[in-house]
């Protein structure tokens, strides 16, 4: 994002986010400005890019975004890795006691924190699973930056159970799961990067890290940066 000088990776949209940067630098975050690439006479600055990595509960997000990472610093790029919601900001804070039962919040109220907790971040993801009027959801989302990327790790709600590890939060359910399930196909677009993430892990770690690599390549050469819904 702020991209000067590198390409940013966002991973995790509903629950995890990215970035990695073209150049080993100080990882920093500083989104908010040079959004748009700086030019050195006539030559764009290589920009960073922001990959998404959607999907259900107990999709393998976690795994294969710290693979990922590894992955890119291991080719000489910055990453970084942002998890949404991010539960170590004061909105966060809000948003972990509704999700363990601390606390109780209308739907819209929770999705709105879960959009403020990326605001925070200046960053633009995909919206909460709570809101159910799909352009009411995308309000709030309004011009925050959209993905460079979005990977899919596709899974069916009852094989996601079958993997085990559900814990206690309000989400971690699988008729709750199977809702999502059924948003996502909403949400999905022919933009959007599909792996099956049924394959073995390796092989999906090795799908994610061509197609990132191919969209951080194409942020380098000056792809433009965009907003979220702003078409
Ligand atoms: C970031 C985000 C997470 N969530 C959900 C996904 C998870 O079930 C839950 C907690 O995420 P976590 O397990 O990655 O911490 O929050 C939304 O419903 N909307 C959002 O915008």
């Amino acid at each position: 994002m702020v991209l000067s000088a590198r390409p940013l990776v966002l991973q995790k949209s509903l629950k995890f986010q990215l970035k990695v940067f073209s150049k080993c630098s100080p990882r920093q975050i500083r989104m908010q400005t040079n959004l748009s690439c700086s030019k050195e006479g006539n030559k764009k600055e290589s920009r960073g890019a922001l990959v998404v990595l959607e999907g259900l509960d107990r999709s393998g997000k976690s795994s294969q975004c710290s693979r990922l990472v590894s992955y890119l610093e291991g080719q000489g790029l910055s990453a970084e890795l942002w998890r949404f919601p991010d539960r170590t900001t004061n909105v966060g804070q809000m948003i972990s006691a509704y999700l363990t039962n601390a606390s109780q919040l209308d739907d819209h109220t929770i999705h709105l924190l879960f959009s403020a907790n990326r605001w925070e971040k200046r960053k633009g993801l995909k919206y909460s699973k709570k809101s159910r009027d799909i352009k009411q959801e995308m309000a709030p989302e309004i011009g925050l930056l959209a993905p460079d990327l979005v990977a899919y790790l596709d899974i069916s709600p009852d094989k996601a159970a079958e993997r085990g590890g559900y814990g206690d939060e309000r989400y971690e359910k699988l008729e709750f799961q199977k809702k999502v399930a059924e948003h996502y196909k909403v949400l999905h677009d022919g933009s959007w990067k599909v792996i099956d993430a049924c394959q073995p892990i390796e092989d999906v770690e090795k799908q994610l890290q061509e197609i990132v690599l191919s969209c951080v390549t194409e942020c380098q050469k000056g792809k433009a940066l965009s907003s979220l819904w702003s078409s």
